[in-house]
Order: structure tokens, then C-alpha cells, then sequence
């Protein structure tokens, strides 16, 4: 009862924050918008108003009465009339870009020559060379550059951070990810499924990927299957759904689920999940000492453990969320590895908060002395991280280099390749026009 009652209150504070909201620092950071897009208000305008140092400035849409309507409705001071005249404003200091992953190359590359930071939708470009060319384009090289973050906002969640405490990286065997979403959410024409825009459900659900990187902690080395469904004529080089594996360095396997076609109750049955298993490894009693039946070796025998880890949400932890840990454990002989006795141990952890996670508060919110609150969303933690990058402070540590981006990028083309489907096209724009 207690916990559905924190949860509606959560849920509740998330899209309702208290007001009076903080005031804003007099240097706070001026953000504009590239595109009146869904995802902006979520993604970067409610967060922004929990953020001292950043103002939704100004919005700028491919048609300005629509640029205008929205920014009514959200409170945007400044309407601008082209994505460019956002560029050319010297009062901003960041840029958002939440256009269709096509556009994000050309956007990204003239926001940057233009010296603003970069908080760039996922996934970043549309293939590998498309991130080889940008970040070796002068302005990333620059020292220092302006910062380029590609947001993949549920890394930033203490949720994440508290998950992989319980992950024992190099002992990985198997990790699993999923990501289903039902139909309904999206029409046939949506950008997601527009080839010229590179669409995708490998690309729009790169998160399996992402996480698959993120818990192993390094790359893979081959994609070994890969099946896709994919839209019907004229949409037939978009994928709709996947199901892939994949091998890594340790000798672990990775599997990943996606589908943006799937059913409402599917959706709602099978929220989006990693689960990692381990290899068996040898503990020494004070690890297992609270576990109710351990029991412990005598001479000639060992103890090993086979771990399972599942975060249950990992893409909208704030909503709700559950980190289950089973451990299983058996007493062996140690030569002929007989098992002798077998018991297994369960715990549930989760983490709404940087303190829950056993995390350091980053210190724009120190500086504000806001401990980090259970209705902060992952997007609100991402836009504390970008802003502590420009500011040049350290943050909480969580953060996608761009050498992650270029490797998340490597990994979609495998995956296209395996599934033989076309690589997304690569962008036409030639990165001397940006200036
Ligand atoms: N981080 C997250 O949780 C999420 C991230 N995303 C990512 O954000 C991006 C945008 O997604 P979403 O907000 O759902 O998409 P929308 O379709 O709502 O927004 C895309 C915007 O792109 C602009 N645009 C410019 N050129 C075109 C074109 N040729 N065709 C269509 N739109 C164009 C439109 O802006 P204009 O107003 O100028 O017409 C539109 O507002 C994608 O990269 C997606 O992967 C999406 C959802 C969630
Ligand atoms: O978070 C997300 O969920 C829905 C997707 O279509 C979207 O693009 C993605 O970022």
C-alpha cells in the first residue's frame, strides 16, 4: 500500500514538479529547439523548468505558426523562423535536436561549427560513417569543444548505476534485452518507419544495444543472427521489429527482442528488460553469510555462485521499477565437481534516487541543496549531467563519450548487415557548408 501510494506520488511530482519551481541562475544556460518534436517537452522543456541554469529559450519548426503554437503551449519565450536562425543567435548557448535520425548528422555538425552544445536525440547519426565523419570534423577536435552528448537518458538513472553494482562484468555468459512497443503508438507514415529518414526498429529501439554494450562493458565482436520484420511497400527497407544475438569478447552471448508493432497488452505484459546471467564463480563464505540456507564447505569442496540480474524498466525507471538478484549457489567437491548441496538466495533492489544508489549528488543540486528527488526522470537526470559537462564539473560520473556513440552506430550497421537489410543512407550534406 505504502509502496503504490510512493509511486502515484512519484508518478504525480514527475509531470507535476512543486512549485515554486527553482529561479533561475542570472548565467543559466539559454537552450534552443531544432523541430516541434513529441518527444522535446518530455525529453528537455519539463525537466528544464527543475533546472536552475537552463532556459528553454527559443524554438524554431520547419513551419512558424506551428513553432509558435507550440511555444505557447510550453512556455517557450523566443520563436525563431528556421532551425539555422537558432544557429545564428549568439544569446544561445545550447541546442536540442529531436529531428528524425537523418537529419541529426547535418544539424549536429552546423550546431557544433557554430560552437554550441550539442544534446542530440538517439541514436545519433545514421551509421558509423556518418559518426567517423563528425566527430573527426574540426570542431569535436577543438580544445575544448563544445560538449555532445547523445541521449541515451536511461544510463543517467540511478536505477542503472544500482543495477550494475550487482553485474560482475568479465563473468557475464548471457545478457538479454527487450523492447517492445505496441502499435497503436505509431502511424505507418510515422518518421520511424521513413527510409529517407532513417528509420528503423534497430535504430529507434537502439536501446537493446546500447544496454547489451553497457552491461558487458565492452563491444561485441560479431553480430551472429539476425531477423527483422519489415513494413510493407513503400516502406520495405524499414524494419519493424528484431530479434538478434550477438558474441562477445569474454566468450558471453547477447540477445536482444525489439518490436514497434507489437500488441497493447504485449506492451504492457513485457516492460522493457535486461537480464543478465553469469558463469558459475567460486565465493567464500562471507559472501553467502546471510543467506538463510548456506551452508559451508568442508575440505575438499567449494562454493560457486550463478548469478541472475534483472532490471525490470530500464527505460522509464522513474514510472517504476525492480532490480531482482538471484543467486544460486552449490557446494561441490572440488575435484570431481559433484554437486553435494544446492540452495538459492533472492533480493529485490531499486533506486529513484542518487542516495538509493549510494551515488554522489551532482553539484549543480548540491549547489541548489536539492538532493536528487524519486520523480526526477531520466531525463532530468541526463540534463544535470549535460549541463555539469559545459560547466566543466565532474558530475556523477555517467555519461556517453563520443567514442560510445560511434560504437553504438558500429553495432546497428552489424546488425543491418547481419539482417541484410541496407545500412541507413548516409547524409548528402557536405560538412565544408558547415560554418
Ligand atoms: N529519448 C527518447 O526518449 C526519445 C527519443 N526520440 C528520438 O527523437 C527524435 C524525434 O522523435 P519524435 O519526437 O518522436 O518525432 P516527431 O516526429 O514528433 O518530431 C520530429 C521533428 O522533426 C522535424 N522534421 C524536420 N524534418 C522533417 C521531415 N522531413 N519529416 C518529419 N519531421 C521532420 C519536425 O519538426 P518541425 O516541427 O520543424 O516540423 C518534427 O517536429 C528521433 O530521433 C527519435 O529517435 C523519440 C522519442 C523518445
Ligand atoms: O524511448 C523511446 O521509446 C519510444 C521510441 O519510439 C522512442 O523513439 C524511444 O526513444
Amino acid at each position: 500500500m505504502a509502496s503504490l501510494f510512493g509511486a502515484l506520488q512519484r508518478n504525480w511530482r514527475m509531470i507535476n514538479p512543486p512549485t515554486p519551481l527553482p529561479p533561475k541562475a542570472e548565467n543559466a544556460l539559454r537552450i534552443g529547439i531544432l523541430g516541434a518534436a513529441n518527444i522535446a517537452p518530455m525529453a528537455l522543456i519539463n525537466p528544464a523548468k527543475l533546472h536552475p541554469e537552463v532556459i528553454v529559450q527559443a524554438i524554431a519548426a520547419r513551419d512558424k505558426t506551428k513553432a509558435a503554437a507550440y511555444a505557447k503551449k510550453h512556455g517557450i519565450p523566443q520563436v525563431l523562423g528556421s532551425y539555422q536562425e537558432i544557429l545564428d543567435d549568439p544569446s544561445i548557448d545550447a541546442v536540442y535536436i529531436p529531428l528524425p535520425n537523418g537529419l541529426h548528422f547535418e544539424w549536429a555538425l552546423k550546431a557544433l561549427a557554430k560552437g554550441k552544445h550539442v544534446l542530440l536525440e538517439k541514436p545519433a547519426f545514421s551509421n558509423a560513417a556518418e559518426a567517423e565523419r563528425l566527430l573527426q570534423s574540426p570542431k569535436p577536435q577543438q580544445q575544448p569543444a563544445p560538449v555532445l552528448l547523445e541521449a541515451f537518458h536511461y544510463r543517467f538513472h540511478p536505477a542503472w548505476a544500482r543495477f550494475l553494482s550487482f553485474v560482475d562484468q568479465p563473468n557475464i555468459a548471457h545478457a538479454t534485452a527487450s523492447l517492445n512497443l505496441a502499435s497503436m503508438l505509431f502511424a505507418k507514415d510515422d518518421i520511424r518507419f521513413r527510409y529517407d529518414l532513417s528509420g528503423g526498429a534497430l535504430m529507434d529501439l537502439t536501446y537493446t544495444m546500447s544496454v547489451l554494450r553497457g552491461v558487458y562493458g565492452t563491444e561485441p565482436e560479431e553480430c551472429t543472427s539476425c531477423e527483422v520484420g519489415t513494413m510493407e511497400p513503400p516502406n520495405e527497407l524499414c524494419d519493424y521489429k528484431y530479434d538478434g544475438t550477438w558474441r562477445f569478447p569474454n566468450g558471453g552471448t547477447g540477445e536482444m527482442h525489439g518490436t514497434l508493432r507489437g500488441g497493447l497488452v504485449q506492451m504492457l505484459r513485457s516492460l522493457p528488460s535486461v537480464t543478465v546471467t553469469h558463469r558459475a564463480v567460486a565465493v567464500e563464505p562471507h559472501e553467502y553469510a546471510k543467506s538463510p540456507s548456506a551452508a559451508a564447505p568442508t575440505a575438499g569442496q567449494e562454493t560457486v555462485r550463478t548469478r541472475t540480474v534483472t532490471l525490470n524498466n530500464y527505460i522509464m525507471p522513474t514510472l517504476w521499477h525492480r532490480i531482482d538478484v538471484v543467486d544460486d549457489f552449490v557446494v561441490r567437491d572440488k575435484t570431481t565437481l559433484e554437486p553435494i548441496r544446492r540452495w538459492s538466495a533472492k533480493q529485490t533492489a531499486k533506486a529513484y534516487t542518487r542516495r538509493d544508489a549510494g551515488l554522489p549528488e551532482d553539484d549543480a543540486a548540491a549547489a541548489a541543496a536539492a538532493a536528487s528527488q524519486p520523480s526526477w526522470s531520466t531525463y532530468k537526470h541526463q540534463l544535470d549531467a549535460f549541463v555539469d559537462r559545459i560547466r566543466g564539473r565532474p558530475g556523477t560520473g555517467a555519461w556517453v563519450t563520443a567514442e560510445d556513440t560511434l560504437n553504438q552506430m558500429r553495432m546497428i550497421d552489424m546488425a543491418y548487415s547481419k539482417a541484410g537489410l541496407a545500412l541507413r543512407p548516409t547524409s548528402s550534406f557536405d560538412p565544408a557548408l558547415a560554418v
